[in-house]
């Protein structure tokens, strides 16, 4: 998004003039400017609006423009200005992005990768809802064919080494569905026959600072993650300190994904202080930004103008 609001800086001359109203002899209303311009094969759209409202009874007296806002892509001038700040947009934001990407999937799974709490679950939710996909989490599916038996007593009863066999099972009886988006367990990035099944589709790493984390699972609690389970000591420490090691294990796997989805990424170009303040929504649109990009990448895929 800081790209676009580049370009938009870059081509501040205004072709088309779209609407005016002035109202008495004062003027007041909306003024509504769009610019286009060709770049490749991509028609460029920006669109720059202004209220104006009169100051006061005395006809001398200037209107004053009260706010002015601009969009590129959809994206109004909170987000590509001072990010984005309210749900609404937020929303309007994915449901855009979504309806623009989707005819481009073909269908494809999309794979969510990342450490135990990175928010798999939680964002591949939001991204099915958008994209009309169904969603599947892949420590669910290993359950419901050990009879409901939770992942935790797997791990206990039969051992990791067992969890890991189902979990490649599924992985493998998921690559060959269609519109599904993917809940990955956290480790399923370790071994490379599951990135052959899941490169069928792709594959999004959400990439999570450890300190959050850590908070994120040490408030929930380490029940359900058998890897970082401990019944003493300080939950954030013991949790931030597994992960840790686990990180440092596997983040080489996870750069196998197609795409990266840094939570510190978009909180920067959001200017936010950290990345606790991302709503879900907002990690699913960066998520489909990173996606737009692989496509692109991938196929060199003419998208039409947004
Ligand atoms: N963007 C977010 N902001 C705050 N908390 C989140 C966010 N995403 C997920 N969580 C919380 O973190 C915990 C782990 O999320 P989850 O989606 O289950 O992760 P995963 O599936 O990767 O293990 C849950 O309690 C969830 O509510
Ligand atoms: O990181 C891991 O090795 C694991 C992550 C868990 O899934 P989530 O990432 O959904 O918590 C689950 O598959 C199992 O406890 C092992």
């Amino acid at each position: 998004m800081l790209t676009m609001e580049a370009k938009v800086v870059q081509w501040p001359r205004i072709s088309t003039w779209i609407e005016t109203d002035k109202t008495g002899r004062r003027p007041s209303g909306s003024l509504q400017f769009a610019h286009q311009r060709s770049r490749g094969h991509q028609r460029i759209k920006v669109l720059i609006s202004a209220q104006i409202q009169p100051t006061g009874t005395s006809n001398k007296q200037r209107p004053k423009v009260v706010s002015v806002s601009c969009s590129y892509k959809n994206f109004p001038a909170s987000v590509l200005k001072s990010g984005i700040n309210d749900s609404y947009d937020e929303s309007m934001i994915l449901k855009n992005k979504s309806q623009e990407i989707e005819p481009y999937l073909s269908g494809r799974c999309i794979y969510l990768v990342g450490m135990m709490g990175s928010g798999k679950t939680t964002v591949g939710k939001v991204l099915s809802q958008v994209l009309g996909y169904s969603f599947c989490d892949s420590d669910s599916l290993i359950e419901q064919e050990a009879n409901g038996t939770p992942v935790s007593d797997i791990f206990q009863l039969y051992g990791e080494g067992f969890f890991r066999d189902k979990e490649t099972e599924v992985l493998r009886k998921l690559s060959i569905m269609h519109r599904i988006v993917v809940s990955t367990g956290g480790g399923a990035v370790n071994r490379p026959i599951n990135w052959k099944y899941m490169h069928h589709g792709i594959s999004v790493w959400l990439d999570v600072p450890l300190e959050a984390l850590a908070k994120r699972i040490s408030s929930v609690g380490t029940k359900s993650r058998p890897l970082l389970h401990s019944d003493s000591g300080d939950a954030y420490r013991n949790a931030y300190n597994r992960l840790s090691t686990l990180l440092d294990e596997r983040s080489e796997a996870y750069a196998n994904a197609s795409t990266r989805v840094s939570l510190e990424n978009i909180a920067a170009k959001l200017r936010y202080r950290d990345v606790s303040s991302l709503s879900p929504t907002a990690i699913a649109i960066e998520a489909l930004d990173q996606i737009e990009n692989y496509l692109r990448d991938e196929e060199g895929m003419s998208f039409g103008t947004f």
